[in-house]
């Protein structure tokens, strides 16, 4: 994608507008200073000569033929000038939601695995920084367009004036042209690295924000990352931010220079190789002076298409980096399946240089409706990647996922991860249920709020939730209210009763997974609550990415309970003798 594609595939014919009235009002621009010439040189402009004089409201107006096209032309510069600018404001306007919708659909469809490694700054900083970088550069595109059309008249008015002084000014701007690559050069570089620079700065945002607790307790570290992160990616960006745009800056007025030291060239030095009339030479330089504007406004414009190229390059490399996970979509939900085998099932983290990290597998598992499957282990033992793997987040590397008989590939897993509902550890609560509407989704709300002790926090009101402002059990408990709603085949749990009081902790194990079984659903859940395993069909005991034990023996159970105790930096483990479950709770 380019800077003209962007907006010339959204709206072709309107691009095709702005660049035609661009070029109107380039070409009227052009033949402003032939005008004045032309009636200049023609008697009926000066005083005493009283031929073709016209009197328009009791002003006295010389040489009107000339003058009513003069006026004319200013009439269409301004009409056709307009007209493009404000056809391509209302199409940048377009185009930047098009570019962002177009970012966040293939956020949308990109595997998560390559959302993981690419990270929010740098998908916060291409929304933020490069798509309103792109679109003001190619919102530059007709007025870059009407000022190369009046450039071109107006050296052709030159050709036409005087052959050898076109030439001398071609030299110049040919030598302009190449030396003005140099500076360019070295300043794209600086504003790449300014650029690049930027992903760094929103990650050390991202952990001023986050972190904005941790800081606040404690001034040595507040300081401490202020200096050693903060102020640092921020220097970084203004450092060569400072240093490319200087330069950038440097070329510009040398760009400029040159056009006035070809006007001095001309007057004072080629006035006395060549023989050239007084009236010949007051055109010319008339010509060379009106020529700067549009040079001036060029050069003016290429620091900002040379950031907005930059920020284009960036995005497309996004694009590239988040390619479309290559599934069947648009299919429907799968629900016809009893049980999904995992048979020598393996994954690997890879980093960008393709280098592989963690490794789980080769896992044999059996996950069957109308059981629940408990997956224990200690921490970095790989329960999340497994989680990810069983929903359908991660791609398998090697064996194979079975539905039933049915291998899941490219063909039929958008079909199978739709009758998925998951909780993860780092789940994100919506304000609202989606994908569901209609009268009767109040009332089945209201229902689960109450059966969780919600209500009362929190309503479900005009399409959302009144409120987010919970405790982190009681937000947790919203979005179980959610992915109850979503009514799946297969319901993942990742540590979700972790930070639940011991009432709603045994709600949880004792009603809530019991009665997910009793409707036939396949339920898997992450726990190191050794006093609920018993809830279990079935205990997964993963170590060191590998499933370790896989029944629920007593050699199983003794062995999760063991693993389950070494979790020493969780510190939510369950207290002792759970206080009775309300009655509305259970
Ligand atoms: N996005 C990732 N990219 C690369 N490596 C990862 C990623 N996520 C996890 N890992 C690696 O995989 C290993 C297993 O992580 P995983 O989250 O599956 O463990 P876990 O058993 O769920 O741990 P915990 O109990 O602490 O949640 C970790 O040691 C980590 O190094």
């Amino acid at each position: 994608m380019n800077m003209f594609g962007a907006f010339s595939a959204k709206a072709p014919n309107r691009m095709f507008a702005a660049l035609l009235l661009g070029a109107i009002a380039g070409i009227a621009y052009a033949g402003i200073i032939p005008l004045v010439l032309a009636a200049l040189a023609d008697p009926g402009a000066f005083p005493g000569v009283r031929d073709n004089k016209a009197y328009v409201l009791g002003w006295e107006i010389s040489n009107f033929g000339f003058a009513a096209s003069f006026l004319g032309l200013c009439v269409l510069i301004l009409l056709a000038r307009t007209a493009s600018q404000v056809i391509l404001i209302r199409l940048s306007l377009d185009v930047s939601t098009d570019m962002r919708r177009r970012l966040y659909e293939r956020v949308s469809s990109a595997p998560i695995a390559e959302l993981e490694k690419v990270g929010m700054p740098r998908l916060v900083a291409a929304i933020t920084s490069d798509v309103p970088m792109v679109v003001a550069g190619a919102r530059l595109l007709p007025d870059l367009f009407t000022n190369m059309v009046t450039l071109v008249g107006m050296l052709g008015y030159l050709l036409y004036l005087n052959a050898p002084v076109f030439w001398f000014v071609m030299g110049c701007i040919g030598f302009g042209v190449v030396t003005y690559q140099v500076p360019a050069l070295i300043a794209r570089r600086y504003l790449v690295r300014a650029r690049n620079h930027l992903d760094g700065l929103h990650e050390s945002i991202r952990g001023l924000v986050h972190g904005a607790k941790e800081l606040k307790l404690n001034d040595a570290r507040r300081e401490d990352y202020f200096r050693r992160v903060l102020a640092e990616a921020e220097h970084r960006v203004r450092d060569d931010g400072k240093t490319g745009q200087t330069v950038m800056r440097i070329a510009q007025n040398y760009g400029d220079l040159i056009t006035f030291f070809v006007i001095g060239a001309t007057a004072f030095v080629f006035v006395n190789y060549h023989a050239i009339s007084r009236p010949e030479l007051v055109g010319v330089i008339m010509a060379l002076l009106y020529v700067t504007g549009p040079i001036a406004i060029l050069l003016n414009f290429i620091p900002q298409i040379m950031m907005a190229r930059i920020a284009l390059r960036k995005l497309n490399a996004l694009f590239a980096r988040i390619p479309e996970e290559a599934v069947a979509r648009d299919v429907a939900p799968r629900r016809d399946w009893q049980a999904m085998r995992f048979e020598g099932v393996g994954y690997r983290y890879l980093d960008d240089a393709g280098e592989a990290g963690f490794e789980i597998g080769p896992l044999d598992l059996e996950i069957r409706k109308g059981e629940i499957t408990f997956i224990v282990g200690g921490n970095g033992s790989g329960k999340s990647t497994l989680a990810k793997l069983v929903t359908m987040h991660y791609q398998r590397l090697d064996g194979e996922v079975r539905f039933d008989d049915e291998v899941l590939g490219p063909a039929n897993i958008a079909g199978f991860r739709q009758g998925v509902s998951a909780i993860f550890s780092d789940y994100f609560l919506f304000d609202r249920v989606l994908g569901r509407e209609g009268a009767e989704l109040k009332d089945e709300v209201d229902s689960h709020l109450v059966a969780l002790g919600l209500a009362g926090k929190v309503e479900y009101r005009d399409g959302r939730f009144t409120t987010l402002a919970l405790s982190d059990g009681q937000k947790r408990r919203l979005a179980l209210v959610a992915a109850y709603l979503e009514d799946a085949e297969l319901y993942l749990f990742d540590e979700w009763a972790a930070d639940q009081d011991p009432a709603f902790k045994a709600f949880f194990y004792n009603a809530i997974l019991p009665g997910l079984k009793e409707r036939g659903k396949a339920v898997v859940v992450i726990s190191h609550d050794d006093r609920y395993f018993d809830v279990a069909d079935q205990l997964v005991v993963m170590e060191d990415g590998r499933i370790t034990d896989r029944n629920l023996s007593g050699a199983t159970l003794a062995r999760a309970r063991q693993v389950a105790s070494q979790q020493h930096d969780h510190g939510r483990r369950v207290a002792p003798g759970p206080r009775p479950v309300d009655a509305t709770v259970a």
